[in-house]
């Protein structure tokens, strides 16, 4: 049975901060955004985590393996080193979206992201270590089959983008709503899906569904491990043998 630990990473008060005193460059908004999550994703997966960029202010990580000192040691880091600083609420649950949906609800209670006097919260319990097993994270890989042939040595650059975009889309919403999944874009064609306990069934409609939808295929590897990194690292292994066979779904438990 799947135990996800969720962290919710936003930042404090940073609607006024980019307009105070007046409208902040973008492109230096844009830079400080990327460092933070890369700063945040080094700082996690370190320690096993991983982290999505998600909306950039608000920040979604998996982070079994790490307790509420890794979480105030994060926050000080950070606190010391940017303008800005981070609220956290951490979560755990058998379903990764209401493990997020219970992370969200305690910073909300603390207070609005824009308030002035909501700073460096951090809300929440996690999994003590005594607690976890080799099977509380479950990590799905997904790939556009044949993107590079299909796409982007085929049309111009913001037209594969598109519609590698769509198919994150339809599958994000898919995942979220039929499958209680968490899904992020990662770069190039790659999707990272954290889930709860899922089978070979549930991947396979999935991808059927995208297809019918909005006509990308993809393939998927699937993981389960301790941690994000050991069921992410278990994924992509399963994704290069979906490479290697031609399969559209493998379970790297069941190969
Ligand atoms: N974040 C992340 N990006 C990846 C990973 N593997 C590939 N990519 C990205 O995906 C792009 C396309 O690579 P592939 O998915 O190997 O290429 P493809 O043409 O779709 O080929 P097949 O996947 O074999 O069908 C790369 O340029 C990378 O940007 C990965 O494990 N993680």
């Amino acid at each position: 049975m799947t135990n996800t630990q969720v962290t919710l990473l936003q930042i404090d008060n940073y609607g006024p901060w980019t307009v105070t005193p007046e409208p902040r460059r973008e492109a230096d908004l844009q830079t400080l955004q990327s460092r933070l999550y890369a700063d945040v994703s080094q700082f996690v997966g370190n320690r096993g985590g991983y982290t999505f960029f998600t909306r950039f202010d608000n920040m979604i990580a998996v982070t079994n393996g790490l307790d509420l000192e890794d979480h105030r040691v994060l926050q000080e880091s950070i606190g010391n080193r940017y303008p800005v600083t981070l609220s956290l609420g951490v979560a755990t649950g058998t379903d990764p979206v209401h493990a997020l949906s219970d992370a969200t609800t305690r910073l909300q209670e603390a207070g609005s992201a824009q308030d002035e006097d909501r700073r460096e919260c951090l809300e929440g319990r996690i999994i003590e270590d005594d607690h976890r097993t080799d099977e509380d994270v479950q990590i799905a890989h997904f790939d556009v089959i044949n993107a590079t042939g299909n796409y982007t040595d085929e049309l111009n650059a913001f037209d594969t983008f598109i519609e590698i975009e769509q198919g994150y889309a339809e599958l994000m919403r898919h995942m979220r709503y039929a499958h209680d999944s968490l899904s992020f874009f990662v770069g190039g064609d790659n999707v990272i899906v954290v889930c709860p306990d899922l089978g070979y069934d549930e991947y396979e409609e999935a991808i059927g569904h995208v297809e019918e939808a909005v006509d990308v295929s993809l393939q998927v590897g699937v993981g389960r491990g301790k941690s994000a990194h050991d069921a992410g690292f278990a994924a992509k292994h399963a994704l290069e043998t979906c490479r290697a066979d031609g399969t559209r779904v493998e379970l790297e438990w069941e190969s």
